[in-house]
């Protein structure tokens, strides 16, 4: 499980070792190494299920996106979206911006004062993974944007700002649109899950993936599952394939397709609807000569917000599979990832 937007308290400015110079020559500093199980094996790219929103406005098509949906978050937990109502224009905008934040040396971050604060924004690098005990290869800006008073703008890039500010509202609507048909194709009101989650809190991740010397035993983003309720992901980078989804055991590659948006339901789904809906494990392995770069929305309960199988799920035959636990309380336990 990972802990989608809260404080990255493993990342450490001072003993962090960029992903981008983390090297002996050819060979990775041992603390980006994971155990030989661990590590990425060759695996098929798929194409998870893809899913037209414009299909949902015709009465004729509408029940088959119900259907195709419900299938999707039943096999896979993971789906992708195209006519979502997200800007491409401004997603490719945010791409040049952030290509541009990246490109720049670790000191230049430290002395524009972006790295990750108090507020948990800002620039991190050098995350442990505590299952493997390998640091992550990646660095990224972490941005909390719903609701507008967790926005911490003095640890936003100003170069970034106003494309952050668009692509996260336009990510907190779609986020809302597929809860509400997440909803219906689990055959309760449309509003069903966003009465039981209360306000969206939203955090906008983007992740920066440097080429990697060794991809064969390091790891971009190691296996987890997003602990909120959903997440969206814009594949920045096309000619990139890095992020996978784990399957009846077997881990499948998400071909980039840089008009759609990937969706993942995340653990608060899964209970809610009583486990019908599968939080899919997923990780992000690395490339040896391309960078890569993606642009993910997580959506969480606030902290206070206790989450239990909705009554409408639960019968004789479907006896609840999870206590109601507070958002908090999950989240402390589930802590293992660096956003
Ligand atoms: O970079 C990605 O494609 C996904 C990253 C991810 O799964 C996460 O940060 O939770
Ligand atoms: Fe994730």
């Amino acid at each position: 499980m990972s802990i989608e937007g809260e404080t990255c308290t493993e990342n450490n400015g001072s003993t962090a070792h960029c992903a981008c110079s983390a090297t002996h020559g050819t060979e990775l500093l041992s603390n980006f190494v994971l155990p030989p199980q661990m590590r990425p094996l060759t695996v098929r790219p798929i194409h998870i299920p893809l899913v037209d929103l414009a299909l949902l406005e015709n009465a004729d098509t509408r029940p088959q996106v119900l259907d195709q949906i419900h299938k999707a978050c039943c096999e896979w937990g993971f789906f992708q979206v195209v006519h979502h109502g997200v800007s491409l224009d401004v997603l490719s905008d945010l791409r040049t911006s952030l290509n541009e934040f990246f490109s720049l040396p670790l000191s230049a971050k430290s002395e524009k004062g972006l790295l990750i604060g108090d507020s948990g924004q800002g620039y991190g690098t050098g995350f442990v993974d505590p299952k493997s005990g390998a640091t992550e290869w990646k660095d990224y800006l972490l941005f909390h944007t719903y609701p507008t008073s967790n926005r911490d703008y003095s640890k936003w890039p100003s170069t970034l700002r106003n494309d952050i500010e668009l692509v996260s509202g336009e990510l907190l609507a779609l986020s809302q649109k597929l809860l509400a048909i997440i909803s219906e194709s689990l055959g309760l009101p449309s509003s069903s899950i966003e009465n039981a989650m209360g306000m969206l809190h939203q955090k906008i991740l983007a992740a920066h993936y440097p080429p990697c010397p060794q991809p064969e035993v390091a790891m971009g983003s190691c296996e987890h599952t997003d602990i909120g309720i959903i997440t969206c992901v814009w594949q920045a980078s096309e000619d990139v394939v890095s992020l996978q989804v784990l399957k009846d055991e077997q881990w499948h590659s998400v071909e980039p397709n840089p008009s759609a948006i990937v969706v993942n339901i995340g653990d608060q789904i899964q209970i809610f609807s009583n486990g019908k809906y599968r939080s899919g494990p997923h990780r992000v392995v690395l490339n040896a000569s391309k960078p890569r770069l993606s642009v993910v929305a997580f959506h969480n309960p606030s902290a206070s917000t206790l989450v239990s199988p909705s009554k409408s799920l639960v019968d004789e035959q479907h006896p609840p599979k999870y206590n109601p636990t507070l958002f908090k309380d999950y989240a402390n336990i589930h802590r293992i990832s660096a956003v």
